[in-house]
C-alpha cells in the first residue's frame, strides 16, 4: 500500500513505536520565540541539563516587540511595556546562557517566527518542525512536518531532541481548477474552514492538494498552511514540487553544491503515493471560492464577501441560535446583515498568515493611486521580517501605502494578538489579514473580520468591505 506525504515524514523520524499508540519521533528543527520559551529554559536550568543539539534550534523575538520605528531604534532596554521588555530581554538572557543561536531584534533577519524560518532555509522539506506556536502548521508548506508544541514540550525538545506524541491521521483537501482572480489562498483557508468548520481537521494532518494548491506561490501555500490549526488539524502539508525547490534554493540555511543535488533528489519524493489511503477526502471546486469576510467570533463564521450574516430562523438548534446571538452581540451586528454594509475603522495588514512579500504587493496593488477613507482611524501594514520589509521598500511598495495613508511599520506579531502596543480599543472593527477573531483577540471589546490583504486594502479604502474584484485595478 501506499503511503501519504505525512505516513513517509512520520516513518523517517520514528524513533519508537509503542504499544500504546504513543510514538517518538526525532525533531530536525526547533524555533523559538519569547512566549513560549522562559519556563522551558528555566525546566533544563533546574535540571541541570542542556540542549541536546544547538544547532537544531533557532530563536527570534516576535510577538512582544514594538512595531513602532522609534522605540524599535531605541532598543529592548527602553520598551515602555514592562511585561514585554521582561519576556524579550529574557529571550536574550536564556539564548545567551544556553548557547541558542538567536536572531536579534535589530537584526534584518527579525520577524515573525514563522515568516522567518522558511526564510531563512531554517525550514526545509522532509524535516519535523516544531516551536511553541500553534501555527508551526506554516511550515508544512514546504513538505515539511509541522506542528505547535506546549511549553513542557519545548524543554523536552530542548533537551532531548525528541518528542512523544501520537500518529495523526490522514485527511486530504483538493481543490480542483484555477482560483478566481482576485481569489488569494486565504480565501481558500476561510472557505474549507468555514465548510468542515474549525473542529474538521482534529485528529489529522490536512494535505492540501489539486492544480489550485500547485499553481499557489511559496508564500500563498504558507497562508494556506498557517490556518490548518483553525481549521483544527496540528498540521497542514503540502507535496514538494518546482516551487518548493526554486523557493528552498539559495537560502542561507539551504544545502549547497553536491549537498544540494542529493537533498532535491530526496525532497522530489515528498509527495502522497498514487495509492497512498487517506481517512478523510475533500474536494472542492476553486471556481466556487469568492473573497470571504468573517462575521462573528470564530475563523468558521465566514461568509463570501457578496453574503450576509445569517438569519435567527436559519439555526437548528437552541445552542446554535444562542451561539449566533452572542457573537452577534459581541460583534454589533444584526442577524441578515450584508456584509458589503459592515464598516470597519481600523485596517490591520500583517500576522504570520499574511505579511510576506505577495501580500504586501497585494495591498499595494490595491492603494496605488487610493487614499483611505475618513472613517478608518488607523490603517497599519506590518511586514513580517525585516527583510520582507527590505523588499517591499526596494520596490516602492511602502511610498503608495504610505502615500495613501497606511502607517509602515517595524516587522513582528503587531495586531494579531494583544500583546504589544498596537490593539483595538473596546468597540473598534477590524478588517484583518490575521487568523483568529476570538473575542478580545485583537484587543479588549476589539471586533475582528478576518480577511485576505487584497480584500483588507480594499477596506481601508472604500471604508466599508467590499468585493475587490469590482474595484477598477483588479478587474
Ligand atoms: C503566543 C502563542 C503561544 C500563540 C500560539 O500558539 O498560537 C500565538 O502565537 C497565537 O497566535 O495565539
Ligand atoms: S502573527 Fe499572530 S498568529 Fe502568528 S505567531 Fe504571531 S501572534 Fe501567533
Amino acid at each position: 500500500m501506499g503511503k501519504t506525504l505525512y505516513d513517509k515524514l512520520w516513518d523517517n523520524h520514528l524513533v519508537e513505536q509503542r504499544e500504546d499508540g504513543t510514538a517518538l519521533i526525532y525533531i530536525d528543527r526547533h524555533l523559538l520565540h519569547e512566549v513560549t520559551s522562559p519556563q522551558a529554559f528555566e525546566g533544563l536550568r533546574l535540571a541541570g541539563r542542556a540542549p541536546w543539539r544547538i544547532s537544531a534550534n533557532i530563536a527570534v523575538p516576535d510577538h512582544n516587540v514594538s512595531t513602532d520605528r522609534t522605540e524599535r531604534l531605541a532598543g529592548v532596554q527602553a520598551l515602555k511595556d514592562e511585561v514585554s521588555r521582561i519576556q524579550l530581554t529574557t529571550l536574550d538572557d536564556n539564548c545567551a546562557a544556553f548557547d541558542i543561536p538567536e536572531i536579534p531584534l535589530d537584526d534584518l533577519r527579525q520577524g515573525i517566527v514563522h515568516v522567518m524560518g522558511p526564510e531563512q532555509g531554517a525550514t526545509l522539506p522532509g524535516m519535523t518542525i516544531v516551536c511553541g506556536d500553534s501555527h508551526t502548521s506554516t511550515h508544512g508548506a514546504l513538505g515539511a512536518l509541522a506542528h505547535g508544541i506546549g511549553t513542557s514540550e519545548v524543554e523536552h525538545v530542548l533537551a532531548t531532541q525528541c518528542l512523544i506524541g501520537r500518529k495523526m491521521k490522514n485527511f486530504r483537501i483538493e481543490v480542483r481548477g484555477p482560483l478566481g482572480l482576485g481569489v488569494t489562498a486565504k480565501d481558500v483557508a476561510l472557505a474549507i474552514i468555514g465548510k468542515i468548520g474549525t473542529a474538521g481537521g482534529t485528529g489529522f494532518a490536512i494535505e492540501f492538494a489539486g492544480d489550485a494548491i500547485r499553481g499557489l506561490t511559496m508564500e500563498g501555500r504558507m497562508s494556506l498552511c498557517n490556518m490548518a490549526i483553525e481549521a483544527g488539524a496540528r498540521s497542514g502539508l503540502i507535496a514538494v514540487d518546482e516551487t518548493t525547490l526554486e523557493y528552498v534554493e539559495g537560502k542561507p540555511y539551504s544545502p549547497k553544491g553536491d549537498e544540494w543535488e542529493a537533498a532535491k533528489a530526496f525532497w522530489s519524493t515528498l509527495h502522497s503515493d498514487d495509492d497512498a489511503v487517506f481517512e478523510r477526502e475533500l474536494v472542492l471546486e476553486a471556481a466556487d471560492i469568492k473573497p470571504q469576510v468573517t462575521w462573528g467570533t470564530s475563523p468558521e463564521m465566514v461568509v463570501d464577501i457578496g453574503g450576509r450574516v445569517p438569519l435567527m430562523s436559519e439555526m437548528a438548534t437552541d445552542t446554535a441560535r444562542s451561539g449566533l446571538k452572542r457573537a452577534l452581540d459581541y460583534m454589533g451586528l444584526e442577524e441578515g446583515q450584508r456584509i458589503e454594509d459592515i464598516e470597519p475603522n481600523v485596517v490591520f495588514i500583517g500576522s504570520c498568515t499574511n505579511s510576506r512579500i505577495e501580500d504586501i504587493r497585494a495591498a499595494a496593488k490595491v492603494a496605488r493611486g487610493r487614499k483611505v477613507a475618513g472613517g478608518i482611524k488607523q490603517a497599519l501594514v506590518v511586514p513580517g521580517s525585516g527583510l520582507v520589509k527590505q523588499q517591499a521598500e526596494a520596490e516602492g511598495l511602502d511610498k503608495i501605502l504610505l502615500e495613501a495613508g497606511f502607517e509602515w511599520r517595524e516587522p513582528g506579531c503587531s495586531m494579531c494578538l494583544a500583546m504589544n502596543a498596537d490593539k483595538l480599543s473596546p468597540g473598534d472593527r477590524c478588517a484583518s489579514t490575521s487568523n483568529r477573531n476570538f473575542e478580545g483577540r485583537q484587543g479588549f471589546g476589539g471586533r475582528t473580520h478576518l480577511v485576505s490583504p487584497a480584500m483588507a486594502a480594499a477596506a481601508a479604502v472604500t471604508g466599508r468591505f467590499v468585493d475587490v474584484r469590482t474595484l477598477e485595478e483588479m478587474s
